[in-house]
């Protein structure tokens, strides 16, 4: 078996997110164990790994939306990261047009007593434009389709203009076309030096895309160049990795050098 890429790939300056053995969870039972990492600025990564291997729980963690069981997390204030979770939870009967929707992406500029000015329109309607919606300014959200939706929601991410974007599996529920265009959107935002971080389940799309994957299973598995994490043995071990585990099982108390150590800690107290 190739040794696991646990190093960070080429880092010119300080990273943008820094994971120090870091243990996530919910109600104290841990769903990711003892990760350390360090994601360079302008890095288009990938985050895949089997169901239930942690992605969306890391994350959410990333985003600042769920705060470490131990461990810690470095990275931009949480009003600096853009962050689109799965299955957008935006409940669409919510009575509101959708230009309406999509300048909540400029909150960080306008603030809560700012004036919504004629050069803030311009700029959702340019970002509208630019995921192809235009003339849909009026419609009301639940007018509009699946893939409308997430076009909608990647133009508000546009308005966040943030350096960190984090998006967890966007292209689940759209089609071809708009999947194509929103991953031009990404290439865009990696040109533009930002930090792209995002879960996805298509391997081939991974690999025709991103530069850097990280492949999880509970634990990181490997990181680095892309065609080097998705290797056959990396993956058939994530599989191994995943398999055992016991969502009921109690919270891991592995110390943390040894922790640290990729496949070392003896703990692993989520497994069976
Ligand atoms: N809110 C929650 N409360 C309790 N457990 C949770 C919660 N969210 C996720 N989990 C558990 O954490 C583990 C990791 O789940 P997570 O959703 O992060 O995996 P995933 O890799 O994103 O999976 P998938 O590919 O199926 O979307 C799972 O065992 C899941 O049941």
């Amino acid at each position: 078996m190739p040794p696991l890429s646990l190093a960070s790939p080429a880092e010119p300056s300080a990273p943008a997110l820094e994971l120090r053995d870091l243990t996530l969870g919910y109600d104290r039972h841990p769903a990711v164990h003892h990760v350390s990492l360090r994601i360079a600025p302008g890095s288009l990564v990938a985050l895949v790994g089997p169901n239930g291997a942690g992605k969306s729980t890391l994350i959410k963690a990333l985003a600042g939306q769920l705060k470490p069981l131990s461990g810690e997390l470095r990275g931009p204030a949480r009003q600096r990261i853009a962050w689109l979770p799965q299955h957008s939870e935006l409940d669409r009967s919510f009575p509101v047009a959708l230009r309406d929707m999509v300048a909540m992406g400029l909150w960080h500029r306008v603030g809560a007593l700012g004036r919504f000015t004629a050069e803030h329109r311009r700029l959702c309607d340019a970002a509208l434009a630019s995921v192809g919606l235009t003339g849909f300014e009026q419609r009301g959200l639940d007018t509009l389709s699946g893939g409308q939706l997430q076009r909608a929601l990647f133009a508000r991410l546009i308005l966040q203009d943030a350096p960190v974007v984090l998006l967890d599996e966007p292209f689940a529920a759209v089609d071809n076309r708009t999947t194509d265009d929103l991953l031009a959107l990404l290439h865009q935002w990696h040109r533009q030096g930002k930090t792209v971080v995002v879960v996805l389940h298509d391997l081939a799309q991974v690999r025709a895309h991103f530069p850097l994957t990280l492949l999880l299973a509970r634990e990181l598995v490997a990181w680095g160049p892309t065609a080097q994490v998705l290797t056959e043995p990396h993956w058939a071990r994530a599989q191994r990795m995943q398999e055992p585990f016991d969502d009921d099982a109690p919270l891991c108390e592995a110390p943390p050098a040894e922790a640290a150590r990729p496949h070392a800690h003896p703990a692993q107290g989520a497994r069976a």
